[in-house]
């Protein structure tokens, strides 16, 4: 029985959830807390009892700590400070990367086995630069440590910061809108968080109409910085996975801003920010992004995966996990939710020149770029579509021609956080398409997904796990559903 000490509770953790919390019974109610590991005794307080299912809790102090404990990778996330300042986005940054990596693992096996109907456990694999070091993969990430960089750092190329009264910068608390101003950003890479520390001392001075501010560093090293207007922000606009530390591993784009590059070393001395109320109406500027020998030109707001070796990471696991025996170039295979045709582009370099492949994308301004990063294949296109709307007229509409190249296609698919769902999974299975690479960033999503997939003949094949999101709770899983 728990020793109640006003609002604060001891707890023993007994394992973890779904977005990053850990789990513990308080006289057989299910807590979520925060900043605890299974396996630990912990002092919490409880921040949430609205709930009659489950209550939600911090911890304050660790009775018995776990001997996966480590200094919080984020000073300004750590136990010392009050629950309400802590920095969010780095919610697993209190535990060794090997064990960060099998509670990972555990929620997708979990999510799998409640949510899919699948038995299997996927390891959580390490990525880039934290990667064990055998070398270069085929589309040049790095393996092995960088000196001087702690693991598990350093990997952040999109960021974005909120700013507070008094114009102070910072991510938002763990599940709030406080904003906790920091003076270190250590997912994020060093130019980001050099450039983070300049602009929030010029903003301090003149917030000028923003309300957030996200910070974009591309492989060619160029830090690109843009205010979000007050109502752009509250909408939740912005690309994925830019809040904070870490908050989502992705989302919908939608934010239009006012930007600037920073260059290579840090920018001008000017900090004043072009005005938002002018620069609204300009296109968003292109960079481009470098994946092995290929360049992605995109929009600077536009969607691009986070952790700086993502994108070749992603592109290495849809080409070899892709069942090469089931894929026919001739197909109408394609790319759904493609963004600016990253994988695509991946497809079409491992199955040659003659591979027809169509990226489906809702953003028109990813959709054009899309078309000319595949214009060297000439069986690629993109097309600007919702991917619901996109499958449910080729079911209505394909010839007999176009439905025996439909039961031949491959799909990537790389959905945002709410996985594909019901209609997109029903297309394809009465489609009847040979095989589905499934991308996901969401365990509970994707298992959902896997079901839907199951309950229609299919079965999930090759899957394989990867820590795009070290020190958060967010992992990403490729799987292949072919039929059964
Ligand atoms: C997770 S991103 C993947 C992009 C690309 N595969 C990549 O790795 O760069 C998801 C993409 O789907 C797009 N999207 C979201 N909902 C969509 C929908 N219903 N139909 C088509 N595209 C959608 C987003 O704009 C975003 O570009």
């Amino acid at each position: 029985m728990p020793e109640n000490r006003n609002d604060l509770v001891e707890l023993n953790i007994d394992n973890v959830a779904h977005g990053g919390v850990a789990v513990a019974r308080l006289e057989g109610r299910v807590v979520f807390v925060a900043d605890a590991i299974p396996g630990e005794r912990v002092l919490a307080r409880i921040a949430d009892d609205s709930k009659s299912s489950f209550w939600r809790a911090d911890t304050v102090e660790v009775v018995e700590a776990s001997a996966d404990r480590v200094p919080h990778v984020w000073a300004e996330a750590a136990l010392d400070r009050a629950p309400e300042q802590r920095a969010g986005g780095a919610e697993f940054g209190h535990i060794s990367l090997p064990r960060q990596r099998e509670l990972k693992a555990d929620v997708l096996q979990d999510a799998l086995r409640r949510f899919g109907g699948v038995d299997r456990r996927i390891e959580v694999e390490a990525i880039g630069a934290d990667a064990p070091a055998t070398g270069t993969t085929t589309t040049g990430t790095r393996a092995g440590t960088i000196a001087g960089r702690a693991p598990g750092t350093r990997w952040r190329t999109r960021v974005r910061l909120h700013i507070g009264p008094g114009g102070r910068i910072g991510p938002y608390a763990a599940r709030s809108h406080t904003v906790v101003p920091v003076e270190s950003l250590p997912l994020a890479t060093e130019a980001i968080e050099a450039e983070a520390l300049q602009v929030a001392e010029a903003l301090r001075h003149d917030r000028q109409g923003a309300a957030a501010v996200e910070f974009v560093e591309t492989s060619e090293g160029e830090v690109r910085v843009s205010l979000v207007a007050e109502e752009q922000s509250k909408t939740g606009g912005g690309s994925g996975g830019r809040s904070g530390g870490g908050g989502g591993a992705r989302g919908q784009k939608g934010r239009a801003g006012q930007s600037r590059g920073a260059g290579k070393n840090g920018g001008s001395a000017d900090r004043r920010l072009p005005d938002s109320s002018t620069a609204r109406a300009d296109r968003p500027a292109t960079i481009v992004e470098r994946v092995g020998d290929r360049e992605f030109r995109l929009a600077e707001n536009g969607f691009w995966q986070v952790h700086r070796d993502a994108a070749a990471t992603l592109s290495d696991a849809v080409r070899s996990l892709t069942r090469h025996d089931l894929f026919d170039p001739r197909a109408a295979n394609h790319d759904l939710y493609g963004g600016v045709g990253l994988l695509a582009a991946a497809m079409a370099d491992e199955f040659g020149p003659a591979t027809r492949i169509t990226s489906v994308e809702s953003d028109e301004t990813a959709t054009d770029h899309a078309g000319d990063n595949l214009a060297e294949w000439i069986g690629a296109g993109a097309v600007t579509a919702r991917v619901d709307r996109y499958l449910t007229d080729l079911e209505k509409q394909a010839s007999a021609e176009e439905r025996r190249r439909l039961e031949a296609a491959t799909m990537v698919i790389d959905p945002p956080r709410s996985g594909a769902g019901k209609q997109v999974v029903g297309s394809l299975t009465r489609l009847g398409v040979a095989q589905v690479v499934y991308v996901a960033c969401d365990p509970v999503a994707f298992a959902r997904d896997v079901a839907l997939f199951r309950e229609s003949g299919y079965e999930l094949d090759a899957a394989r796990a990867y820590d795009l999101f070290p020190h958060t709770h967010h992992v990403e899983t490729v799987g292949v559903l072919v039929r059964a």
